[in-house]
């Protein structure tokens, strides 16, 4: 079975054998605050005194703007050829009425797909110093340390055909439709089912297996395909929940959840609302991983168009993916434990951007946050 060969290196599990000499870093800021805080980021990179070669490139509004494309064809060869790939955000609402291939958008897709990454980490932790700054009391969320593996080549937003037609029948006959197909392979299922279960063995031993089995297809063989793969796993208590359930679970008792595996657009989702338990959008980081490790590493948010430009984004989501990538990517854990220490340290020393602040902390902006973990570091 194909899915022997995953070499995926999950939490706790110190690194594939990675041959350190000059490792290369694509960057691609993309649009909004995503250059704001990916510069932030490589700022922190460079503070660790390591060898990177950074190379940056343009992606997304930013790529259509300078190539006529939202993934030129060589920012596409940059991220297969680099070791690991550093990724702001993309979109633009001045792109809205572009054509769907060419939206920003199309560019985080068109990477994931092209680089096979299929296997999303999405890690909600709560730092103690935001237990204010949660949506939820302290004693429903102090402790909080989740983790959202995300199925992310396939579902919906991957389905074929798409696109616009008549309504071929119902009362809507001959009206303008549009359609997009949700759709899931037994093999794509089952590679993310054995991330999932590895990851949960390795922490809670609790693995929830999210979808709507209920209603869907796809979710009927997912969950027939979890089943399967949880008779290799006997030490993994797996349960299922249907999505409207888990958004309500995850926002009621949350410290019930360790692990919970999902497709592509209900971890889309589902991460959001989680990220609001730890604070903000601002805090949740993410690994896209394929079979080798391979990453691309991006905060789970967008490019925020309404705080743009304004240097008040928080960059800790995406510092705290640099860190990822060197844990997952790059073999350098040591690294990256510096990193998420140095990000500990401005937090208990009060700094906060606008979308964490609280009273008696101390307000910073994009720049002087990045500055405080560099000095931290
Ligand atoms: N991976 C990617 O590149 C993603 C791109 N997008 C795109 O981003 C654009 C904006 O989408 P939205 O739905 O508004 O989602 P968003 O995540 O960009 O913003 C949602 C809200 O969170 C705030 N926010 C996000 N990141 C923040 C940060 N680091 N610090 C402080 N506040 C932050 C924003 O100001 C906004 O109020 C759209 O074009 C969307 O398609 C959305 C999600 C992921
Ligand atoms: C373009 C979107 C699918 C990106 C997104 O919202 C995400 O990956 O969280
Ligand atoms: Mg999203």
């Amino acid at each position: 079975m194909f899915y022997k060969y995953i070499k995926t290196v999950l939490p706790d599990e110190g690194g594939t054998p990675y041959e350190r000499k000059d490792v290369k870093i694509a960057m691609l800021p993309g649009d909004g605050i995503g250059p704001e805080i990916l510069n932030e980021a490589a700022r922190v990179l460079n503070a660790l005194d390591e060898k990177f070669e950074m190379e940056w490139a343009d992606v997304g509004g930013a790529g259509y703007a300078a190539h006529g494309h939202p993934l030129p064809e060589g920012t596409l060869k940059l991220a297969k050829e680099a070791d690991a790939i550093l990724f702001g955000a993309v979109g633009d609402f001045k792109y809205d009425t572009l054509e769907r291939s060419l939206r920003p958008e199309q560019a985080i897709l068109g990477l994931r797909k092209n680089l096979k990454l299929f296997a999303n980490l999405r890690p909600a932790i709560l730092y103690p110093e935001l237990a204010g700054a949660s949506t939820l009391k302290p004693e429903v969320v102090s402790g909080l340390d989740l983790l959202i593996v995300r199925e992310l080549t396939g579902d919906i937003y991957f389905g074929q055909p798409r696109g616009h037609r008549s309504a071929p029948d119902g009362a809507f006959e001959g009206a303008r439709e549009g359609f997009d197909t949700m759709r899931y392979a037994e093999p794509e299922i089952r590679r993310i089912a054995h991330i999932a279960f590895q990851t949960a063995k390795k922490r809670g031993k609790r693995l929830t297996s999210v979808d709507k089995a209920n209603v869907l297809e796809t979710s009927q063989l997912w969950r027939e395909i979890m089943i399967d793969v949880s008779r290799e796993y006997p030490d993994v208590k797996l349960d299922h929940m249907y999505v409207d359930n888990a958004a309500m679970q995850l926002v009621r008792a949350p410290k019930e959840l360790d692990v919970i595996v999902t497709g592509n657009m209900f971890g889309d989702i589902l991460s959001d609302a989680a990220a609001m338990l730890t604070g903000s959008i601002g805090m949740l980081p993410s690994a896209s991983l394929d079979e080798d490790n391979k990453g691309l590493y991006e905060p789970s948010h967008g490019s925020a168009p309404d705080i743009a430009g304004k240097g008040i984004a928080n960059p800790l989501a995406q510092i705290l993916s640099a860190a990822m990538m060197l844990r997952y990517s790059l073999n350098m854990g040591e690294q990256a434990d510096r990193i998420e220490k140095a990000v500990k340290k401005v937090l208990a020393d009060g700094l906060r951007t606008g979308d964490i602040y609280e009273e008696g902390t101390k307000r910073v902006g994009t720049k002087e946050m990045g500055d405080a973990v560099v000095a931290a570091l």
